[in-house]
């Protein structure tokens, strides 16, 4: 029998993280058509995550979910749209319940926003509900040292970076280096588990988080400004809207996973593509006319910096 896993705060990222893992647990569920949504364009679009193999009784896996929420509007449609995918109560949805949900379980994926912590952690009871078990937060700014402050020695703390592309399991997250007692312990198969499923998972330690925050946590959003432009200047030379946004959606689809190719660099991929006296040459003269390197590598600055700030208790 696997493990119970809370979702402590299941808005879009606990959404996004729970639809990931249940759909690499269940591969045949409807999960797969949600989470990716019918597709937009006629055009094929493979499938690019493996399904991971179900075993009811590996310890790394969840078997079982809870997700707890602050409103009951929001249980409500979490509780619709679980059961609408999965055709069950495969995730017990709970309000005002956190303790008690954090009492059944093995581990606890906090998820709630960075300002929320404190009081979350601080309710009576949940210092004793986690005593043993193993906590996984995914808040921005939020330091592990801040979390076990908040919790007894025998919680095991562990911090993650995910994104929202989990959503559909092509997710980026970055995991702290576990402490030395357990680097190759059960909590490191658990959190591997978990996010390996779910896209690609790195360990890295601590203090580069706030940069990792940046580039990853919120680079879905930077790419999607990049995405939404290339296809502005289509439909400005006569393409379709919806064409536009697929063309330039595949165009970074791909040149992004030729960047993660084995021995890949993108400055190699560009000049593979950049003919002399063509037309690539002259796009890219005016994207560094308008200095779009330095400004792109400065928002991932100022993001981090920003991120650094967030869950410290002089922030709002
Ligand atoms: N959004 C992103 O792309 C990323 C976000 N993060 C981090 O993830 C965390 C969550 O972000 P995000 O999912 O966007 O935030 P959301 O606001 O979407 O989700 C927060 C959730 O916490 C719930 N909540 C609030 N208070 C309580 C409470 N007292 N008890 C139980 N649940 C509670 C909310 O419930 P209700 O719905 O009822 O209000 C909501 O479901 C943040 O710390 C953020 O820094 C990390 C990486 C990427
Ligand atoms: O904007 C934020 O603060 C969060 C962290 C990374 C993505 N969203």
């Amino acid at each position: 029998m696997g493990y119970t896993l809370c979702v402590l705060g299941c808005g879009t990222m606990g959404i996004a993280i729970t639809s990931g893992v249940l759909a690499s647990l269940h591969p045949q569920s409807l999960l797969h058509g949600l989470n990716s949504g019918q597709p937009k364009w006629e055009s094929h679009t493979p499938g690019t995550s493996t399904p991971t193999p179900v075993a009811d009784d590996d310890p790394r896996l969840p078997s079982r979910f809870i997700a707890c929420v602050q409103r009951e509007e929001s249980a409500r449609r979490l509780r619709e749209k679980f059961r609408a995918v999965l055709g069950g109560d495969a995730v017990q949805v709970t309000v005002g319940a956190n303790v008690s949900a954090v009492q059944l379980s093995d581990v606890v994926l906090l998820c709630c926003k960075p300002q929320g912590a404190s009081s979350i952690l601080n309710e009576s009871g949940i210092k004793e509900a986690l005593a043993g078990k193993l906590l996984i937060s995914i808040l921005t700014g939020v330091t592990i040292a801040q979390l076990s402050a908040w919790v007894f020695p025998s919680t095991t703390v562990v911090r993650a970076m995910p994104n929202v592309a989990c959503r559909i399991r092509e997710g980026m997250t970055v995991v702290s280096t576990l402490p030395s007692s357990d680097s190759e312990g059960l909590s490191k198969q658990i959190v591997l588990q978990i996010f390996s499923s779910i896209g690609r998972c790195r360990f890295l330690e601590e203090r580069h988080f706030d940069a990792s925050t940046a580039l990853s946590g919120s680079g879905p959003a930077f790419a999607c400004i990049f995405l939404e432009a290339m296809a502005d200047g289509g439909v400005m030379m006569g393409l379709p809207r919806a064409e536009a946004l697929e063309l330039a959606s595949q165009s970074l689809q791909g040149a992004a996973r030729m960047a993660l190719q084995p021995g890949a660099h993108p400055a190699q991929i560009k000049d593979s593509v950049t003919t002399p006296g063509g037309c690539t040459i002259a796009g890219l003269l005016a994207l560094e006319d308008g200095r779009v390197r330095s400004t792109i590598a400065r928002a991932i600055q100022v993001a981090t910096e920003r991120a650094s700030e967030l869950g410290q208790p002089t922030t709002k």
